[in-house]
């Protein structure tokens, strides 16, 4: 391959694949009401790994609640039933899925996420690590924010795509594909009208081959 093949791959917007109607409207409604009688329970969240986390209003802002009580297994399973389809999709290495990590994340008027990947790019000594991260959005109809498109970047150069938060929208992309989420305009402010996804980490042992 000449450098400049090379070079063109790593320029090109990056392998990503979208689901809609992923979890059905039963299931994001008990989503949605579980997130919003839980609102006192989202916490800031925070950036780094493994190794340390810290809060930076900064380079994020929005909350999160990792608690999802009685939905956890019927999630997990749509999340691992639709992973084979993904990695075949993206053209990832297969894999054996060590866990699913899980968490909801609500972003309301002001809230954004810079410019990150969701890998760890030291510390090997985790047992796990993230390889393809699915992005699941369940906000409230009629929707009541703009903005916080999610932004995937190629490698190298300029070249990026923007995708629109969609109730019931699954977006699946490798872990290292760097990308944000732009600020959220919400003026209501009204938690129950904020940007609600799920993350979902699809995680493999460091020690498989
Ligand atoms: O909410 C999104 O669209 C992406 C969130 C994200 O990148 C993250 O939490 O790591
Ligand atoms: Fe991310």
């Amino acid at each position: 391959m000449k450098a400049k093949e090379a070079s063109n791959l790593f320029d090109r917007i990056p392998p990503y694949c979208i689901v809609q109607d992923f979890l059905g409207n039963d299931l994001v409604e008990r989503l949605l009401d579980h997130a919003i009688v839980r609102e006192a329970e989202f916490a800031p969240t925070k950036i780094g790994n493994y190794a340390g986390q810290r809060l930076d209003p900064e380079f994020r802002l929005s909350q999160v609640l990792r608690d999802f009580c009685g939905l956890r297994p019927e999630l997990e399973a749509r999340f691992e039933d639709v992973m084979a389809r993904a990695v075949d999709g993206l053209r990832l290495a297969p894999f054996d899925l060590a866990r699913c990590e899980i968490e909801i994340v609500a972003h309301n008027d002001g809230a954004f996420f810079k410019r990150h990947i969701d890998t760890a790019t030291e510390y090997p000594d985790e047992k796990t690590q993230r390889v393809l991260t699915g992005v699941l959005y369940f906000h409230a109809l009629p929707k009541n924010f703009g903005g916080g498109q999610l932004r995937l970047y190629s490698f190298v150069g300029e070249g990026f795509v923007d995708i629109e938060p969609e109730r019931d929208k699954l977006v699946l992309f490798p872990a290292w594909v760097p990308h944000e989420v732009l600020p959220v305009s919400c003026p209501s402010g009204e938690f129950a009208k904020s940007r609600f996804s799920i993350n979902c980490w699809y995680r493999r042992s460091r020690l498989q081959k």
